[in-house]
């Protein structure tokens, strides 16, 4: 593999020979495709020290937003030049398949041209005074030093919504990817080294989140930490940070609803229920996991589904034809498996799925069925908690409100779908859906233009869109006298 498989921290590649060294597998085999550097505090310490520095005394945070915008556009650019090689490391290490990273690639290359044009678009604003005489500014300036912590399931794609934004506003930033999945973000950090992004401005420390992780939180040198996970390491990462009060950006998970109603197409709708769970075999953070089905349609609507998913092809990602590859882990096929058996013992019915494939050829992968419960109802574990898997639960409603009402009965807040004929009604539901993104006939497409981020405990702050690279900057408000006089009030 020809990959610089270390730390790059203030521009130097660190860590080959450290004894502390991390097997990286690939889900569909479980051979070992990498073996990394596992980090942990001192090298965390050592990358905020670079990135402290660099912002500091360096001179990113004062490089003309144009010169930045260029850089941020150049690593598109250098990520478009690699995008089989990224795609083909993404697949061997998450196993998605490769046609899933094709396109996540593509989506990549697109949030660093996205935020490459906007680097020098915020002038910052004069503001009308109310006081004769006077000037007032609002400024918007970098950070400082951000702390970036990914997950396993998109490992370049969430990391992209991340590097982009902060480096195109002249922030510094550790990155810590997660543990399992490094390959395609220490390859974008090879990208960032040949784009001539300065040293010590990007860093990048691979290792666990109790160690690597947790320092990035909760060191007083760290500004900004954006963290991008599940919610039980979100509250974690929360409390590590109020230590200097940092600013917060968390993205988190989701229990996705799928409103379906009776007037909608029945082919769009139970297409679209499968795009928006089995991609990734189901792991994914807006996964429309929780269909929630108008009874008119109900039977008709799961017997069509189950027929479809059925069908799906198991296999490696590289395989044409796959339609779906391994989860990412041993530990992670457990936990998908005690969802299953939750979901029997609370009285659900499983429709299709609940067991791992008897195909000898999957035997050595992390491989999982695609699996539909039905007779599904809110107060169940399987439908209010987060199983991660190709694990759809379906509910029946009879109302707009009843569907609406059960749609928001969760922690969560992230996504949510609607598929109706009546866009009237669409935008009734939608306005009430209290999620960061609502799809009226479509599921889980999303683009850089648009914010991305949850309501309730799905997340804090937005990625993705003008609030993405706003996270990325604290506002100043800079007033000038022109008469100053003095005032003789004392
Ligand atoms: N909202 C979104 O946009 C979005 C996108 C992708 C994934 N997710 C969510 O991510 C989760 C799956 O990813 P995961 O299993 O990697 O999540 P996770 O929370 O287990 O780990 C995420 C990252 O946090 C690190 N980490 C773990 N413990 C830490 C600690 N104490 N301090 C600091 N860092 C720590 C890990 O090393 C990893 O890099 C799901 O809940 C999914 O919904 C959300
Ligand atoms: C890529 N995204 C954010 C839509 C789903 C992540 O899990």
């Amino acid at each position: 593999m020809n990959l610089n498989l270390q730390h790059y921290i203030n521009g130097e590649w660190i860590g080959a020979e450290s004894e502390n060294k991390r097997q990286i597998i690939n889900p569909y085999n479980q051979e070992i495709i990498a073996v990394v550097p596992e980090g942990n505090e001192s090298e965390a310490k050592a990358a905020i020290a670079a990135a402290r520095e660099a912002f500091d005394n360096g001179e990113w945070a004062t490089t003309p937003a144009t010169e930045r915008g260029a850089i941020v556009t150049k690593i598109a650019e250098l990520i478009e030049r690699d995008k089989e090689e990224l795609a083909e490391l993404e697949s061997l290490d998450t196993g998605k398949t490769v046609e899933e990273s094709r396109g996540d690639m593509v989506d990549i290359a697109g949030v660093f041209r996205y935020y490459g044009q906007l680097a020098d678009k915020d002038g910052g604003e004069l503001i009308d005074s109310p006081v004769p005489n006077s000037i007032s500014k609002v400024v918007h300036e970098p950070v400082g030093v951000c702390g970036q912590i990914t997950p396993w399931n998109y490992p370049l794609l969430q990391a992209s919504w991340k590097l982009a934004p902060a480096l195109a506003t002249g922030n510094t930033l550790i990155m810590k990817p997660s543990e399992i999945t490094p390959l395609t973000t220490i390859k974008v950090f090879e990208l960032i080294e040949e784009a001539e992004v300065p040293a010590g401005v990007a860093n990048l420390v691979l290792g666990a989140g109790a160690t690597v992780g947790a320092e990035l939180s909760s060191n007083v040198d760290v500004d900004l930490i954006s963290f991008t996970g599940g919610i039980e390491t979100g509250k974690k990462i929360m409390q590590a940070a109020s230590g200097n009060v940092k600013k917060l950006a968390l993205e988190l998970g989701g229990k996705n609803p799928n409103i379906i109603f009776a007037d909608t197409d029945l082919d769009l709708a139970v297409d679209q229920a499968m795009n928006g769970v089995f991609f990734h075999a189901g792991q994914i953070c807006s996964a429309g996991t929780r269909l929630i089905v108008e009874e008119g349609i109900h039977d008709t609507f799961v017997n069509a589904l189950v027929e479809r998913v059925k069908q799906f092809k198991l296999g490696s990602g590289f395989e044409e034809g796959t339609q779906m590859g391994p989860l990412i882990s041993a530990e992670h096929l457990a936990k998908v498996e005690k969802y299953v058996e939750t979901g029997m013992k609370e009285g659900a019915t499983l429709a299709v799925g609940g067991a791992r494939p008897e195909n000898p050829a999957l035997q050595n992968g992390f491989f999982y069925l695609p699996t539909i419960f039905t007779n599904c109802t809110t107060d169940m574990d399987i439908v209010q908690e987060e199983a991660f898997g190709p694990i759809i639960t379906v509910e029946k409603f009879s109302s707009e409100q009843e569907a609406v009402k059960l749609a928001n009965d969760s922690i969560y807040g992230l996504a949510g779908g609607v598929f109706t004929n009546d866009i009237a009604k669409a935008e009734r539901c939608a306005a009430k859906m209290r999620m960061g993104t609502v799809w009226i006939n479509e599921f889980n497409l999303y683009f850089p233009h648009a914010p991305w981020g949850g309501y309730k405990q799905s997340g804090i702050g937005r990625e993705l869109g003008k609030l993405g690279i706003e996270e990325y900057t604290e506002t100043k408000h800079i007033f000038q006298n022109l008469k100053p006089e003095p005032l003789h009030w004392f």
